[in-house]
């Protein structure tokens, strides 16, 4: 694993030669070294059913804590964060998270987004040059969060040398180095002998700190609004577009719970431009499919020369568009592996025994990649989620459910319909407005190279655009 992390081979390469042939002789267990020693990875629908409906018999392992207080991973993504905490911690977080992230559906923010994104398409045809997407994509994402959840702009989109979007890069870019990775005890220790990794902390504690004073001041601008009625009633009208950080801290009053400033930082939007940027490269590369999306698209908002934000009905509508979303989930799932989980006691999984305190790790990539799962599984085919197509007869039987991006069970993410919502609408505006194809010499002729380990993106996709109106 070490060998392929540091030569940076790609995960659709290294899967298909190293884990699907031991996959077939398999039950879905295979073993693998990890950071933390053996660790045993699953790909069987129905024991990840039997593992993720459990929480208490397999909690959370601290396999971000084990790399040290003061690692990067640990400062930026560990702490009282959802993600990692457990039992009474977690309920009290979930249960005044959820009603704000099923409320914000912020399709306005994605439109407005969208909008400026074809400016920039528009600006790269003028000047006659291929686009990178894939870094607009990721620019358009981390606007989205931060507006859609914070109600702060940090402009990243309409400035590429912007400072917040070149902080977070860093961050999640140095997160990722395999060197730190496998040996951290480099930067918990010795982190004065690597400036340059001395730099991406100092990055970190700067945009960490920026969320601290984010969330003071929208405390206090809440605390405000609360004593003065009608303001608040001013603002309840248009609830759809208020952002998450706003609808938790009010949840907060209607509950009585509370949440500290640590707890409230959420980092995560890498996922939706992976998912973005593969369901671009799927359609790139199957003309037709991209045909027949646009078409559903067309059906449902109409073929005028003018941007269309869709409403939440309407991208639902669009069965196609869906059914495209869910399959790009499945070939490319941009988060390929769970968090991982601990054997509290001494158990069976299928027919393996698993002694108490075995780290258990979820493989999303495996288990839609394996073809035990899936009939011929590394073909792009969204007719799979057609209903009672392939997926909705496994999903519904005694099979399992192998489609499995967003996790399962109660610690599934909670950020998904927020995803599947700006996907929606980025997509089918796109679809509206270009038809795009891979530029010649394009490093993805072949086959969709990949990058990253936590998060899957495609490695600098690179589109032509041409314009419909
Ligand atoms: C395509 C996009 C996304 C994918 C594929 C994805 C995937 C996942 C997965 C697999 C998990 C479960 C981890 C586990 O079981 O250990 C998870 C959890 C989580 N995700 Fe996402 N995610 C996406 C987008 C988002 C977004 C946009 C947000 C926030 C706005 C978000 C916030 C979270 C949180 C807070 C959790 C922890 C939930 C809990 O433990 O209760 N995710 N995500």
């Amino acid at each position: 694993m070490i060998s392929v992390l540091m030569r940076r081979e790609p995960i659709s390469q290294y899967s298909r030669r190293l884990v699907e042939p031991i996959l077939s002789l398999s039950e879905g267990l295979y073993t693998r070294t990890t950071r933390l020693g053996w660790t045993v990875y699953i790909t069987n629908p129905k024991i990840i059913k039997s593992i993720l409906l459990k929480q208490d018999s397999f909690p959370k392992a601290k396999i971000f804590v084990s790399s040290g207080e003061g690692s990067l991973p640990n400062k930026f993504i560990v702490g009282p964060n959802m993600i990692f905490v457990e039992n009474a911690d977690w309920k009290r977080h979930r249960k005044l998270a959820n009603p704000a992230f099923q409320q914000a559906m912020p399709h306005k923010i994605f439109g407005k987004l969208t909008i400026q994104m074809f400016d920039i398409i528009d600006e790269s045809l003028k000047k006659n040059t291929d686009l990178d997407i894939g870094d607009v994509l990721k620019r358009l994402t981390l606007d989205a969060l931060t507006l859609a959840g914070f109600g702060f702009d940090i402009h990243a989109l309409q400035d590429p040398n912007n400072e917040w979007l070149r902080t977070y890069q860093s961050i999640i870019t140095g997160m990722q180095d395999p060197f730190f990775f496998f040996f951290p005890i480099f930067e918990t220790r010795f982190l004065h002998m690597f400036p340059k990794r001395q730099v991406i902390h100092d990055d970190c504690d700067r945009f960490l700190k920026l969320m601290d004073d984010m969330i003071k001041e929208k405390r206090d601008i809440i605390n405000k609004s609360i004593e003065d009625t009608i303001t608040s009633k001013v603002v309840a009208e248009d609830i759809q577009e208020k952002d998450i950080l706003t609808l938790l801290l009010e949840g907060e009053e209607s509950e009585g719970a509370y949440m500290t400033n640590e707890e409230l930082k959420v980092q995560s939007h890498d996922s939706t431009t992976g998912a973005l940027s593969f369901a671009l490269y799927h359609m790139a590369v199957n003309k037709d499919i991209q045909q027949k999306a646009r078409d559903d698209v067309l059906g449902v908002l109409g073929d005028s020369n003018e941007d269309i934000i869709p409403t939440t009905a309407q991208t639902k509508a669009m069965d196609y568009l869906n059914m495209i979303i869910k399959e790009t989930l499945r070939i490319q799932p941009s988060v390929p592996v769970a968090s991982a989980r601990k054997a509290k006691e001494d158990c069976k999984l299928g027919e393996v025994f698993i002694p108490k305190d075995t780290i258990l790790l979820i493989d999303i990539y495996n288990t839609h990649r394996s073809p035990s799962n899936w009939d011929d599984p590394h073909t792009f085919n969204p007719e799979r989620f057609r209903p009672g197509g392939e997926a909705d007869q496994k999903i519904s039987g005694e099979f399992g459910n192998p489609w499995i991006p967003f996790s399962n069970g109660a610690r599934q993410c909670i950020g998904m319909n927020f995803s599947l919502a700006e996907q929606r609408v980025v997509l089918s505006m796109l679809l509206r407005k270009y038809t795009w194809s891979l530029p010649k010499g394009s490093i993805h002729e072949t086959n969709v190279i990949t990058k990253g380990i936590f998060f899957i993106v495609a490695k600098d996709l690179e589109l032509s655009f041409t314009p419909r109106y």
